[in-house]
């Protein structure tokens, strides 16, 4: 849902006029490939052993090395053991660490490799605009805060959030990018981008025919949607 104060940030607040998008939940090399023609600047990895699309090292490394240079490679963790992190980084090499659980500041930031930290907008604690952005001034070692629904399950639920919540994020120079995610699909994301200019976007379910399957024509579509809405907030 869109609300007036959360549009009130504008595109012009990040400076951003093309939204990086993120393909996360790649299980299979073939919906990687679809992801980087499709124009994906970004995959992630699940190391989650919940979720169905969680990978073993193994998994991982193979589909890493698919991965072409200039395309970011994200790996996704819920309050994991630093020992499964500190393989992750050494066996897969990510460019990123996505903490989506309830992982601590120093937590996040005691690996060589960048983070972004997640939240669960509407969890406990997180369900007032002023307790998100709060939340956010935690973790300011960050690369990005990315901001996802609140779900049984910590993420990949494929539903969505009242971007409300967002109104009071720092979107300043120098802050973490605001990375929106929780249930984008092709038909509503366009929105979203031009409500909130987020400096990226983040999609697994929307993607997908089956947890863990990407859909190529889903992917291609989305990425249609992305690119048209930056076209739309231009100046
Ligand atoms: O993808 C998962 O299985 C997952 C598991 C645990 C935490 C986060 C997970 N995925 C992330 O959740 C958001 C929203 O996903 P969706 O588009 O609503 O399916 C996204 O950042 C995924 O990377």
């Amino acid at each position: 849902m869109n609300t007036p104060a959360a549009t009130a940030a504008g595109p012009e607040a990040s400076g951003v006029r093309r939204t990086r998008v993120k393909i996360c939940g790649l299980t299979r090399p073939q919906d990687l490939d679809a992801a980087v023609a499709a124009g994906a600047d970004a995959i992630g990895l699940v190391f989650y052993p919940p979720s169905r699309r969680c990978l073993t090292l193994e998994q991982a490394a193979a589909l890493r090395a698919r991965v072409p240079a200039f395309v970011g490679v994200t790996a996704l963790f819920v309050n994991p053991e630093a020992r499964l992190v500190q393989q992750v980084i050494e066996t897969v090499r990510p460019d990123l660490l996505q903490f989506h659980g309830e992982e601590t500041p120093g937590f996040c930031a005691g690996f060589e490799t960048r983070h972004v930290k997640a939240f669960r907008a509407g969890a406990p604690g997180l369900a007032t605009a002023a307790e998100l952005a709060r939340a956010c001034a935690a973790y300011g070692r960050a690369a990005g805060w990315l901001f996802d629904s609140y779900s049984a399950g910590y993420g990949g639920s494929g539903s969505g959030f009242d971007t409300a919540l967002l109104a009071e994020v720092p979107r300043d120079a120098g802050t973490p990018a605001l990375i929106l995610s929780g249930g984008l699909k092709a038909e509503t994301v366009g929105g979203q981008i031009v409500a909130l200019a987020p400096f990226a976007v983040d999609v697994s379910s929307g993607v997908e025919s089956a947890p863990g399957i990407k859909d190529p024509e889903r992917i291609q579509a989305f990425m249609r949607a992305v690119r048209a809405a930056d076209a739309a907030r231009a100046p």
